[in-house]
């Protein structure tokens, strides 16, 4: 289900813009008064100082929490606007020592599988829910995760969420996508070590309200950092403008469009690289994608990292010029 909002903005098309980003994050707190099958009245008083806002309520653009049901990424709408899928080939951008983006690398076909499996275990016990910072604010996505569990606030320590639930085991499908796609990334660059993934995080970003700050991936365990072992990160659905940069001094951070398919990759010396979700664009996920999987708007994107490293399981850690075959062959013991 899903909620449409009737607002219209008027002035040139960047006041526009900014006056809607503004309203979305203005109201993000709101406050349903009355509701009947198909129409709400939502009262907010933080922007509009109590003035009376009329919406129908269908739900795919709900963005405040108070659902009982589980998240469901997927929404039967009508498709009114969105991109088709550009036949261009897969290309790449080395965006620094260790971190390379992917264009186009993954096929419409996997897209729709990484969908259904977000799905199938999206809605299920350890499923996606809005995780909240320590300070008791939520994250502006919904999140769960395969293979270990990680929170804002407890990191990798508990095993079980807060709700009881355990994460759903990591996929084979994207370990096998996450190796095979650092191998082609090696092919294009030195210095990015192989990885055997034990960790991947979903998360699930509305359109215009969806967005993540900016900060460092940074609670794998100490070889696995050290080692630089890569974050693949996979964006399906809407673009993203994303940021990265050596600090989180925003005026000097980077940014760059991640569309459907692309995949990127931060590992080696840029594996604690600041970074973020400034915005999620509406209305640009690819037409086919959503016409097969019924995707709601939005973003998805799924980071697969490496918690453990070798030297963390075999309890040694080695330090060699040659740790880049040491770690192609311990990935292919894995993948045996
Ligand atoms: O959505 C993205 O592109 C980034 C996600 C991310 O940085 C994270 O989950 O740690
Ligand atoms: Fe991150």
């Amino acid at each position: 289900m899903s909620t449409f909002i009737f607002i219209i903005f008027a002035g040139a098309p960047h006041q526009r813009r900014l006056c809607r980003n503004w309203w979305f994050n203005a109201h993000r707190n709101w406050v349903r008064v009355l509701t009947s099958r198909n129409w709400w009245f939502a009262l907010t008083p933080d922007a509009f100082h109590g003035a009376l806002i009329l919406g129908i309520s269908k739900r795919c653009y709900t963005i405040a929490g108070g659902e009982t049901q589980p998240f469901s990424l997927i929404c039967p709408r009508p498709i009114i606007k969105s991109t088709s899928m550009k036949k261009l080939p897969i290309s790449y951008e080395i965006l620094g020592s260790g971190m390379i983006l992917l264009k186009r690398y993954i096929s419409l076909r996997d897209q729709v599988d990484i969908v259904n499996i977000s799905q199938t275990w999206g809605v299920g016990p350890g499923g996606f829910y809005e995780p909240s910072h320590q300070s008791g604010a939520k994250l502006r996505l919904q999140m769960m995760c395969f293979g270990r569990n990680w929170d804002p606030i407890t990191k990798y320590k508990k095993r079980f969420r807060s709700d009881g639930s355990e994460p759903p085991p990591l996929p084979s499908e994207l370990i096998s996508l996450a190796k095979t796609t650092i191998q082609d990334a090696q092919a294009h660059m030195d210095r990015l070590p192989s990885m055997q993934p034990d960790i991947c995080i979903v998360n699930f970003y509305s359109p215009v309200y969806g967005r993540l700050g900016l900060h460092q991936d940074r609670d794998e365990s100490s070889n696995s950092l050290q080692r630089g072992l890569p974050v693949v990160s996979v964006s399906i659905g809407d673009s993203a403008e994303f940021l990265y940069g050596k600090s989180r001094d925003k005026m000097k951070v980077n940014s760059v469009l991640l569309e459907s398919g692309d995949v990127l990759i931060f590992g080696g010396k840029s594996r604690l690289i600041y970074h973020g979700v400034k915005q999620v664009f509406p209305d640009t996920a690819p037409v086919q994608l959503l016409q097969e999987t019924m995707l709601r708007p939005g973003r998805l994107n799924l980071t697969d990292g490496a918690h453990f490293s070798r030297s963390d399981i075999l309890g040694f850690s080695i330090s060699h010029p040659l740790d880049h075959v040491y770690d192609i062959c311990w990935s292919s013991c894995f993948s045996l």
